[in-house]
């Protein structure tokens, strides 16, 4: 049976380089998106003598909104993509008041607007096949606003929710979504965010970590946090989140707020 392509963003560099290393050893043909268009194609060259898999190369930039109309297009409409890979993204260093709203701006738009229109685009016909793949790329910093990079941890908590939520939706029509939720890796991305190389904490591998996702990949798992030891820790802590649901159907607000404030 021939195996679907997969379409990888951000594959000119970091985890995105190394989906698609992975994805070609194991026989996938590629469609590598990202906006150095020479580095996808030195990769891509390497990957057909060493793999012999087709490899086709997207320039693009997911801030650009026709650029992103480029990805959608393709993947409505090749059939043979069967994998979404949704893993282009950016970091931003310094303090939210001293981030401009431009980078902001940026960083929304690349790391949420289109993995959103990505994953958009390509759902009715991975629904309508009843297959397909979805691989989101979120982080643990979205788990924890403590770490104080507020606006990147609430763009990896939307692909988080979006991707849980899309699990819940797409699933039972034979759509596997994935988050996968790295923390620090060995990438480009610390330098290219601005980050104090004095504050950038103990590493994980680039490819020990995509190694681990496609365990996840492979298990069908709709959460992937490679570095969290103890896999029970994430069960208890949905646990916990279910467990309040009921509550939320409740009709009159809890005794706590009946007492005025002091
Ligand atoms: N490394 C880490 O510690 C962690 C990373 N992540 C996430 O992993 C993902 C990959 O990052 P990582 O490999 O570490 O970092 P890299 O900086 O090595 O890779 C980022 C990739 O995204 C692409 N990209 C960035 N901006 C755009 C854009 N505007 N349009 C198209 N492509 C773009 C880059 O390509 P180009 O410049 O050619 O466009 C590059 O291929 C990100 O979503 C990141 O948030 C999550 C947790 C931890
Ligand atoms: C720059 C970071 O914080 C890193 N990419 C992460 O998500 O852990």
């Amino acid at each position: 049976m021939t195996k679907p392509a997969v379409l990888i963003t951000g594959a000119s560099s970091g985890i995105g380089a190394t989906y698609a290393d992975r994805f070609a050893r194991r026989g996938h043909d590629l469609v590598l998106v990202a906006r150095n268009a020479d580095r996808m194609e030195e990769l891509a060259a390497r990957l057909r003598a060493e793999t012999g898999v087709t490899i086709d190369v997207m320039q693009a930039d997911l801030a650009v909104d026709a650029d992103v109309a480029k990805v959608e297009a393709r993947l409505r409409d090749d059939k043979r993509i069967g994998v979404l890979i949704n893993n282009a993204g950016l970091a931003l260093a310094g303090a939210f008041e001293a981030q401009t709203a431009a980078d902001l701006a940026q960083l929304v738009g690349v790391n949420t607007v289109a993995v959103l229109r990505l994953a958009h685009a390509v759902a009715p016909r991975f629904v309508a096949e009843g297959a397909g793949a979805i691989v989101n790329i979120g982080s643990v910093v979205g788990l924890v606003p403590e770490f104080g990079q507020t606006v990147y941890g609430a763009t990896k908590a939307f692909v988080q929710f979006l991707s849980q939520g899309l699990a819940h939706e797409l699933g039972p029509k034979g759509v596997y979504v994935q988050a996968v939720l790295p923390a620090g890796t060995a990438t480009e991305i610390w330098s290219r965010a601005g980050a104090d190389p004095s504050q950038v904490p103990p590493l994980m591998d680039v490819g020990a970590l995509v190694d681990a996702a496609l365990t996840g990949f492979d298990r069908r798992e709709a959460v992937t946090i490679p570095p969290l030891q103890d896999g029970a820790q994430w069960d208890a802590y949905q646990g916990a989140r279910l467990a309040m649901v009921p509550s939320f159907g409740a009709t009159v607000p809890a005794p706590r707020y009946l007492e005025a404030a002091q």
